[in-house]
């Protein structure tokens, strides 16, 4: 199905998300839809599947203007969109959630749509148990799902925004190869991203978006010189160096220090830990997505009590103490789902500024505005102190987070800190973090980014199959055998040396 807009607009306040779009996209292809942070990507994505209406402009699908008052008329016409964050049940099984959505009609019974489900699953190449319930699932998983879901639901075009954040490497494979028989077959996918290699990779063509505009007017065929496409991303800021500062040599007391710690979530058993987290360092855990990273970081967060062993935090043991003792000393989490872990979408900066006032019950609001308005101008959020955080932009919502995190901060974890951020959001995340840690704390994060461990880590901590592996300096690993212990290989004899 061919999909074309005209002129289409579409306003938040005073901002213009979509600014007089027109562009086409044709069917049996990739289409790549590339921009910063903010640029308006996800608008354009939301006004074609239906979530958004747009303030001027037409959508036609196949040449047949669309009125779409929701997302059911997108699908039922056949554009459907898988989120950045799975819009799934979480509590239901991978079947009751393709039952529970799937208009009247589409499958006869439990039986025939497990079946059906199984069938496309292995055509496709993915990993899914429909018995399995979503909660279980890998990110990744996630995403398989509400693909399935949407082709059964007959979708012709399917949206993909920001698909690979927080997906494994193998996954992203899976996910392309699969993409690539869906437009082969003759549907067209729309693959939104700030990753130009993956955009070089996969997509027939690309169209660049900039503050709500597309630049150059018009689509691009691919291949594209990467130098190009950043500049027309990012100008001159898509082409700088990057933030990474080395460390000063120090000899700093451990911020975390586990003795003896055995430690379990789920399946997932971590044996007789012996780490120290050194303050003023930044510690990269490495490892496929469900070796333990985590899980590490939960327990270093008071978020899992361990079985047996010791956690100290700054010298004082916490063994057995839940999430708000660990902050009172100091220690704060930053989770890779924003919007449902680290902060509520409903609520404003402002807001979340007043639930951290520790005076009592009474509120001063006045005080959150004042903390609002200095964390917009310090953090450069594209936001007003009364936006509600899940209006913001993915960019906007990390800066939001790091943003009120206390300035007496100890130990900071991280979950994939720039998780769906584009070149330019990341660096700024990151040198925010280099800041905190230039100013004394650990900052422990986990990423299934190779580049950005290597980037940014002072020290790198493989996990593997459920095993932490002792921290190794930067300065000591190349990428090739980072990779390699990632995938088990060298990783017994690294764990002996220790
Ligand atoms: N519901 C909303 N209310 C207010 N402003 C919004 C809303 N949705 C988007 N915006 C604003 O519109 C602009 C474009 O946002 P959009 O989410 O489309 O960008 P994006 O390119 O998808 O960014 P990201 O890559 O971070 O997801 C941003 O300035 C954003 O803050």
């Amino acid at each position: 199905m061919q999909i074309t807009v005209e002129h289409l607009t579409k306003r938040f306040g005073a901002v213009c998300a979509n600014d007089q779009l027109s562009i086409s996209f044709a069917s049996g292809q990739i289409h790549g839809v590339l921009g910063e942070n903010g640029a308006g990507k996800s608008t354009l994505m939301k006004l074609l599947a239906g979530y958004l209406r747009p303030d001027e402009g037409q959508i036609r699908f196949n040449g047949v203007v669309q009125r779409l008052r929701g997302p059911g008329d997108a699908l039922a016409a056949g554009v459907g969109m898988v989120h950045q964050e799975p819009l799934d049940i979480p509590a239901f099984t991978v079947i009751e959630n393709l039952l529970c959505a799937a208009p009247p009609g589409v499958f006869r019974s439990r039986r025939a749509a497990e079946m059906v489900l199984r069938e496309l699953s292995a055509q496709l190449g993915f990993t899914v148990d429909p018995t399995a319930r979503i909660e279980q699932l890998t990110v990744g998983q996630r995403q398989q799902v509400e693909i399935m879901r949407l082709l059964l639901c007959g979708a012709q075009v399917l949206i993909l925004d920001e698909p690979t954040t927080g997906i494994t490497a193998a996954q992203a494979r899976a996910l392309f190869a699969a993409l690539r028989q869906i437009a082969a077959e003759g549907r067209t996918v729309l693959f939104v991203s700030h990753k130009l290699e993956e955009v070089a990779e996969l997509c027939d063509t690309v169209t660049v978006l900039r503050n709500g505009r597309v630049v150059p007017p018009g689509q691009l065929p691919m291949p594209q010189p990467q130098e190009y496409l950043l500049s027309l991303m990012f100008g001159d800021a898509g082409t700088a160096s990057s933030v990474y500062r080395p460390l000063p040599t120090i000899d700093a007391p451990p911020v975390w220090e586990l003795k003896h710690v055995t430690v379990r979530s789920g399946m997932l058993q971590l044996v007789d830990l012996n780490h120290r987290f050194t303050a003023g360092r930044i510690i990269g855990l490495a490892g496929l997505d469900g070796s333990g990273q985590q899980v590490l970081l939960r327990l270093l967060a008071g978020q899992l009590v361990p079985e047996r062993g010791q956690v100290l935090v700054n010298g004082r043991d916490l063994s057995g103490a839940g999430p708000l003792v660990f902050r009172q000393a100091g220690i704060e989490y930053l989770p890779a789902d924003r919007l449902h872990d680290g902060m509520i979408g409903a609520l404003s900066l402002t807001d979340h500024f007043a639930l951290l006032q520790r005076n009592g019950v009474l509120i001063d609001r006045r005080r959150a505005e004042e903390l609002a308005r200095q964390a917009i101008a310090e953090y450069q959020i594209k936001a007003t102190p009364i936006t509600p955080i899940a209006a913001l932009s993915g960019g906007n919502q990390q800066r939001a987070m790091l943003a009120l995190i206390p300035p007496d901060a100890r130990g900071i974890l991280a979950e994939q800190p720039t998780r769906g951020l584009d070149v330019a959001s990341a660096r700024a995340i990151w040198s925010r973090l280099q800041a905190r840690r230039d100013d004394g704390c650990c900052v422990v994060f986990a990423s299934p980014d190779l580049d950005e461990i290597m980037e940014y880590s002072d020290e790198v901590i493989v996990c593997f199959a459920g095993r932490i592996g002792p921290p190794i300096p930067r300065a000591l690993l190349s990428a090739g055998r980072l990779a390699e212990l990632i995938g088990g290989v060298g990783f017994e004899a690294l764990v002996a040396t220790a």
